[in-house]
This record gives structure tokens, sequence and C-alpha cells, in this order.
């Protein structure tokens, strides 16, 4: 039987200095420490800016603005086949609060963090294409790369 697609909203919250906001995964999730861009699973006839608003105010606190769909990858995981909206977010209102316990990280090219979530390259990948900047998978912990 043909798997189901979870979908998810996730955000690539971008600063006037380019960096970009990487928080770690809570404990009790799949991968849980792992960092990833801030975001969750779109609930029953959400839209994917309704999502990303919904999430970003539950785990981070703030109200953000417009959120510009950019790309939308996909990776399979063993506890999910998941399809990641992305969406830029560059204005927001409120003081982040890692509200389920979370790290946060601004980061610059290349990000520093580790580990990396495996669904998070492809998009990394994108970034770095974006800013003509090289992207090294292996640098960055990618696995099989
Ligand atoms: N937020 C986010 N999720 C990602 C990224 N990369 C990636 O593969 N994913 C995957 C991991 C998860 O399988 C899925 C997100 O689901 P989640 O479990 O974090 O979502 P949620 O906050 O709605 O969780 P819950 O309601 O089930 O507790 O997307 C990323 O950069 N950010």
């Amino acid at each position: 039987m043909k798997r189901r697609h979870t979908e998810v909203a996730a955000g690539i919250l971008l600063r006037a200095d380019g960096q970009m906001l990487l928080t770690s995964r809570p404990e009790g999730k799949p991968y849980a420490l792992y960092w990833e861009f801030p975001g969750g699973k779109l609930e029953a006839g959400e839209s994917v800016e309704q999502a990303l608003r919904r999430e970003l105010q539950e785990e981070l606190g703030i109200t953000i603005a417009a959120a510009h769909p950019w790309q939308v990858t996909e990776h399979d995981y063993p506890h999910a086949l998941v399809r990641l909206h992305w969406c830029k977010v560059f204005d927001w209102q409120g003081e982040l609060q890692m509200r389920e316990g979370q790290r946060m990280a601004w980061q610059s090219w290349p990000p520093t963090v580790r580990p990396l979530l495996p669904g998070a390259f492809p998009v990394l990948q994108m970034l770095a294409q974006e800013r003509g900047l090289p992207f090294d998978a292996r640098a960055l912990g990618a696995e099989g790369s």
C-alpha cells in the first residue's frame, strides 16, 4: 500500500543580517534533540500558512506576519513519509520563547549546530545555492553522502 504523506509546515525565520533560526526537537519526539527549522504538522483543514502561524505561536510564542511559500521537499523516515512546505518568514512580533524546552540558535552559513535533521538537508542545500555558497553535506553531518 502506498504510504500517505504527512504534511508539515516549516518556517525559515530570517533576520535582517541573513541569519536563520534553528531549534532543537523536544525530548519525547522522534529524532529528539536534532536541530531543525521550527514548524509542525498540518491539522485537518489547515493551510500551510495557518499551520505555521499556529506552530510558531505554540512553540516559540511569536506571531508571524506573512509566510512566504518557498520550496516543497519530501523525506521518507521510518516513522513517516513527510512532505515539508518551507516558508520564509521575515517579520514577526514577540520575543522568542522556547515553550517546549527546545534550544534555539541563530545561524549564519554554514550552520554549526549538530546533529541536523536529515529532512532539512535538501532545503539547506537550496539556501546555500540561493546565496551562491558551497554546500558540503558531509561537513554538515549528512549520512551516506
Ligand atoms: N519542523 C520541522 N520538521 C521537520 C524538519 N525536517 C524534517 O524532516 N521534519 C519532519 C520531522 C517530523 O517527522 C515532521 C514534523 O513533525 P513534528 O512531530 O515535529 O510535528 P508536531 O510539532 O506537529 O508534532 P506533534 O503534534 O506530533 O507532537 O517533519 C524541519 O526542518 N522542521
